[in-house]
């Protein structure tokens, strides 16, 4: 893995959240995107080599708005950055992971993604992105 690619923050709002995250960074999000296949609306802010995430619920199938009825808003998952996204899901089946999708998706900002099971991975959801 080469590196945290982005910290994913599930919010109920996504334009006060906007307005917030901007005035905590000093910096505008770069871009918003909605994924509908994984029902969410995206906005993303750069900090130095990493990126921050807000997500908020396009309906209520989607996995945040699950995630805040359950937990609330905050840290919903951490996505790192893979050269092969292919291998390394092979390579964390064989270690024993469970893999969400075995066929990388499409995600936000130009990746394909997996993600594993958080009961594996000390209760936090982890996101793998490879650049397309
Ligand atoms: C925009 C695309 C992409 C990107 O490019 O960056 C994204 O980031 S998309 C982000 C949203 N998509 C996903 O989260 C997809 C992967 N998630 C899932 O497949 C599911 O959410 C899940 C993790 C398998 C849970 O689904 P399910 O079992 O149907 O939901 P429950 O709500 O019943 O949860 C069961 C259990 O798991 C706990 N949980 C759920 N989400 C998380 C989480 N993010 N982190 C930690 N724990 C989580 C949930 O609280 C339940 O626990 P208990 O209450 O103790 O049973
Ligand atoms: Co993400």
């Amino acid at each position: 893995m080469k590196k945290i690619e982005h910290t994913g923050i599930a919010v109920r709002n996504m334009e006060a959240s906007n307005a917030l995250y901007t005035k905590l960074l000093g910096i505008a999000p770069y871009k918003t995107e909605t994924v509908e296949s994984e029902g969410v609306k995206t906005s993303f802010f750069r900090v130095g080599e990493n990126k921050i995430e807000l997500l908020e619920a396009t309906n209520t199938d989607s996995p945040i708005y699950k995630f805040i009825e359950k937990r609330g808003e905050g840290i919903h998952h951490i996505a790192f950055d893979v050269e092969d996204i292919e291998a390394e899901i092979r390579r964390l089946k064989n270690e024993g992971f469970t893999v969400l999708n075995d066929i990388p998706k499409r995600g936000a900002d130009n990746k394909i993604v997996a993600f594993l099971h958080p009961k594996d991975t000390n209760g936090v959801l982890i996101e793998l992105c490879q650049d397309i």
